[in-house]
């Protein structure tokens, strides 16, 4: 169970919402409308006493209970240790003990054999994606998450990510994206925010719904077979 309840900084006015044990959230918004702050707020990078996990008010959890219940997955990966290589980031991605056969699992499961004595800092965009991807499995949140995860992936990977989300792997998740085909599909609760302001959390259907689609992105979007499509 994750609450916020009345937060408001520069960026963010007055965010409230609930999301029950278990349910996934997708977060929509413009470029800049406060969905990284939202993000970074909720895992207490901003640090506040607004959230409360588990009952807990996040305030109050230490670095390792805070870690176990959330993880924010950022969009881009910063390794400062310019030696440090993909197996041994897998190995820091741990709250406790390391497993190796986890790494190992989580390597075949993502393809990522080949890339795993390579420098992290030498991995393309989409490849260190694929890496913080799987420290999120290995590290294995309560919550996680992924801000704007498959910005940089190619299309297969962005299908192998929708099924892994629809797999048992991640807990609760929390995407933030401007995939709105991946947003509509997943059929998870949706928040949509507007210059720091919360206009719309609810179900899918509802907001994927014509009148609602037109409210919030005027007539750019259709459904077509499924699938949600921008009208170049
Ligand atoms: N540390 C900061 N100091 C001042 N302004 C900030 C800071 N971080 C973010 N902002 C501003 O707050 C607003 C919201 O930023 P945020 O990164 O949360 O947006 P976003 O919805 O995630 O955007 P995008 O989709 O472009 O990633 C932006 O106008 C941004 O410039």
């Amino acid at each position: 169970m994750l609450e916020i309840n009345s937060f408001s900084n520069h960026i963010l006015k007055d965010i409230s919402f609930f999301l029950k044990e278990n349910e996934n959230l997708i977060i929509l918004g413009a470029n800049g409308a406060g969905k990284s702050t939202l993000a970074k707020v909720l895992s207490n990078l901003i640090s506040n006493d607004k959230v409360t996990l588990q009952n807990k008010n996040i305030s109050s959890l230490d670095d390792e209970q805070r870690a176990k219940l959330i993880n924010y997955i950022p969009p881009k990966l910063e390794v400062f240790d310019e030696y440090i290589c993909v197996y041994e980031f897998l190995e820091l991605s741990f709250i406790g003990k390391i497993n190796k056969e986890k790494i190992d699992e989580t390597i075949s499961l993502l393809k990522l054999e080949k890339i795993k004595n390579r420098a992290c800092n030498d991995l393309s965009s989409g490849e260190k994606q694929l890496l913080l991807l799987a420290s999120s499995i290995i590290h294995n949140a309560k919550i996680t998450i992924f801000d704007e995860l498959t910005a940089n992936m190619d299309i297969t990977r962005v299908k192998e990510v929708f099924e892994l989300f629809n797999s048992q792997y991640l807990q609760q998740k929390i995407i933030i994206t401007h995939n709105l085909d991946l947003a509509f599909n997943l059929k998870y609760k949706v928040l949509y925010l507007d210059e720091g302001e919360l206009k719309f959390f609810g179900d899918s259907s509802e907001f994927f719904s014509k009148e609602v689609l037109e409210k919030f992105y005027h007539n750019c979007l259709e459904v077509v077979n499924n699938h949600l499509v921008v009208k170049l």
